[in-house]
């Protein structure tokens, strides 16, 4: 298994959800047991120089890669909702996404200060929701050590968005 497999296995859907938009559908790469284990393995070969204290990750794709490269790293997941969906107290932010806004919630008592939180997603488009749940995370006092997706569509600016911290992508497209 290498990247460029994985690449070739990330279904391309146009004009979904939406004309115009180009989809990257991966559950064409997790329903195979390989390749989901070499992109999570991938991750963490590429953290290993970090300080992970926990990952936190934005409802619903992240959940899918973030859990287990928690389990890999021996660390907890911490998971960044839709509005109303976790049960405690929270802290709340509104974004902008490609196709439409929305909002972000996170449990109060989920990052203790000083923390170093890694961010996880399956996708970076144009950054907005990972730039609302760097600052969730900061919010709480938490210390962003990095921010990994498996996709990251480059000419969508979100390099610039998150130019403060370090991002690591596994395959780019220039679409
Ligand atoms: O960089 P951005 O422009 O913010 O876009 C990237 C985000 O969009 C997708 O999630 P979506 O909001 O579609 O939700 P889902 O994970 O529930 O499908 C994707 O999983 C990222 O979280
Ligand atoms: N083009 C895209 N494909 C899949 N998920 C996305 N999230 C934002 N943009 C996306």
């Amino acid at each position: 298994m290498d990247l460029t497999t994985i690449k070739e296995m990330i279904r391309i859907i146009p004009d979904f959800p939406k004309a115009g938009i180009s989809f990257k559908d991966i559950t064409t790469v997790i329903k195979d047991g390989v390749a989901l284990k070499y992109i999570i393995d991938e991750m963490a070969e590429r953290c290993s120089d970090r300080k992970i204290d926990i990952i936190a990750g934005p409802e619903a794709r992240s959940f899918i890669i973030g859990a287990p490269l928690a389990y890999r790293l021996g660390v907890g997941f911490v998971p960044i909702r839709k509005p109303g969906k976790l049960p405690a107290e929270t802290i709340k932010r509104e974004y902008q996404l490609e196709y439409g806004t929305d909002a972000m919630e996170l449990h109060k008592d989920a990052i203790k200060p000083g923390q170093n939180v890694l961010i996880v997603d399956d996708l970076l488009a144009t950054g907005g929701t990972i730039i609302t749940a760097v600052k969730l995370v900061e919010e709480l006092g938490g210390n962003v050590t990095g921010l990994m997706f498996l996709i990251e569509l480059t000419e969508l600016g979100g390099r610039r968005t998150l130019s403060d911290y370090d991002v690591v992508s596994l395959i780019q497209y220039p679409y």
